[in-house]
């Protein structure tokens, strides 16, 4: 199983090339279950998370063609990848390939919409809560679908007719249930109301191309989400954003380790919340010409407290790395997870580092220190793995990260962008 090897101590300098987001490939790539048209992506990031989606597809009779691989000169390349859904062959998405990966258990909104049926086993992916998908359900349901839970599988009926618009008001914001609301409700009868919807960049740019495939959908990025139900829809060409987790795990890795980066092809606005954060830390970060530039100089950490919230509040999904980042900072700083209950697995891997955190309920108490020395540690999952990164990156000597298939589901050729900054980081096949 490959390690990733860090020597720490080096600042960061150059450019970082940022990739197409995966939390909105994944959505863009279900969507193609809706056409018997070509749905054809641009800038879809090469992560294990979206090859496994591919097969996922393949399963269900999606023709997947890759081209366009192109080499940019700072290391980053994008692909272009059209996806052909003439006929759906299978409406099962099965257990050993859903319970890799949450997401996958999403393509139960195109299947019911376009086939009136979909079996779909319970989903998998982090272990960082229990994830259960009852807001699913009951969206789904208001949209007429019937239900039932056998044997680890959700099995969902469409009426005669097929899915009918409804009003559906999320007691909780989910970014999974809204991404699906948003395929099921686009082939259903009529009008459907989402309230409470989650206004994440994700969900701008899935509703984003599917009205470039015919959907009508208005609302997008707020909490109410209007969505006119059509007949079918059609192919189209739709580039996906930027990724805004992968965005500021860089920018808080040149904040913690000192340096001068520009992030390359990525966009400020959509990280706002996480970049105020950083400048609160001491670094300097501005808007450039395609991207942003961090810079930090000489000066401290300073400790900031954040609390995770749904879009536009401060990620979930960079709460580990800010916490990476305050185990140096120059006094004590807290962070409380507040969406997932069991995010905080990363505290005791950045204990063997010499971070000195202490937990308390949901808010963890980070006591900076002035250094931090390398040590072998375990990935636990995605974002908390790459916060063991970013700790190895300032501390002194070797840290050997393991399990590192949970870094590369979401991060694109890290070590090669990190090491042409200067970063010594290595892969290591055993
Ligand atoms: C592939 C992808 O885009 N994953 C992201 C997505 O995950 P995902 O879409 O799974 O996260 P949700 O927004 O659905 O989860 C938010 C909260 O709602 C709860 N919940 C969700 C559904 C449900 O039926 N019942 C329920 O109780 C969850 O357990 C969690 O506590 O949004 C999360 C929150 O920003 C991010 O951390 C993940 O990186
Ligand atoms: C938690 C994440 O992914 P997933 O929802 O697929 O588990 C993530 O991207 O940080």
């Amino acid at each position: 199983m490959d390690r990733i090897r860090i020597v720490g101590g080096n600042a960061l300098n150059g450019v970082i090339p940022i990739s197409g987001a995966k939390n909105a490939a994944l959505p863009l790539i279900i969507a193609s279950l809706l056409t018997s048209d070509t749905l054809t992506l641009e800038n879809v990031p090469h992560l294990a998370d979206v090859e496994l989606l591919l097969r996922i597809l393949g399963n269900h009779g999606v023709d997947v063609s890759v081209n366009g691989r192109r080499e940019h000169q700072n290391g980053s390349y994008s692909r272009t990848i059209h996806f052909t859904c003439r006929t759906i062959v299978d409406t099962t998405a099965p257990y050993e390939l859903v319970s890799k990966m949450r997401a996958s258990f999403w393509v139960i909104g195109p299947l019911l919409a376009r086939e009136g049926r979909a079996r779909v086993s319970l989903p998998g992916g982090c272990a960082i809560g229990t994830r259960p998908v009852d807001l699913f359900i009951e969206g789904l349901t208001a949209l007429g679908a019937i239900i039932e839970i056998d044997g680890g599988y959700v099995e969902a009926r469409a009426p005669k007719g097929g899915l009918v618009g409804g009003t559906y008001t999320f007691p909780k914001v989910s970014v999974g249930a809204t991404h699906v609301m948003l395929m099921a409700a686009s082939l259903a009868r009529g009008k459907t109301v989402i309230n409470n919807a989650a206004r994440e960049p994700e969900i701008v740019d899935l509703a984003a191309c599917l009205n470039a495939m015919g959907a009508k959908i208005s609302g997008a990025g707020t909490s109410t989400i209007v969505i006119e139900g059509v007949q079918a829809l059609s192919g189209a060409r739709h580039r996906v954003l930027p990724d805004r987790i992968e965005t500021g795990t860089y920018a808080m890795a040149v904040a913690m380790t000192g340096g001068d980066v520009v992030l390359e092809g990525t966009d400020a606005a959509l990280l706002d919340t996480a970049l105020e954060a950083i400048r609160r830390a001491g670094a300097t970060v501005t808007p450039v010409e395609n991207g942003i530039r961090v810079v930090r100089n000489g000066s401290d950490i300073r400790p900031v407290d954040i609390v995770t919230e749904p879009f536009p509040g401060f990620p979930t999904d960079l709460q580990a790395q800010f916490m990476g980042l305050m185990t140096r900072a120059n006094g004590v700083s807290h962070v409380t997870e507040t969406i997932f209950e069991n995010r905080f697995m990363h505290v005791q891997e950045l204990a063997r580092l010499g971070a000195k955190i202490t937990l308390s309920g949901q808010t963890a108490r980070i006591d900076g220190v002035s250094r931090l020395r390398g040590a072998p540690v375990m990935a636990t999952d995605l974002r908390a793995s790459v916060s063991l990164v970013i700790a190895g990156l300032a501390a002194e000597g070797e840290t050997l990260v393991s399990r590192v298939y949970h870094l590369d589901r979401g991060f694109e050729r890290l070590e090669e962008k990190l090491g042409r900054c200067g970063a010594i980081v290595e892969r290591i096949s055993d």
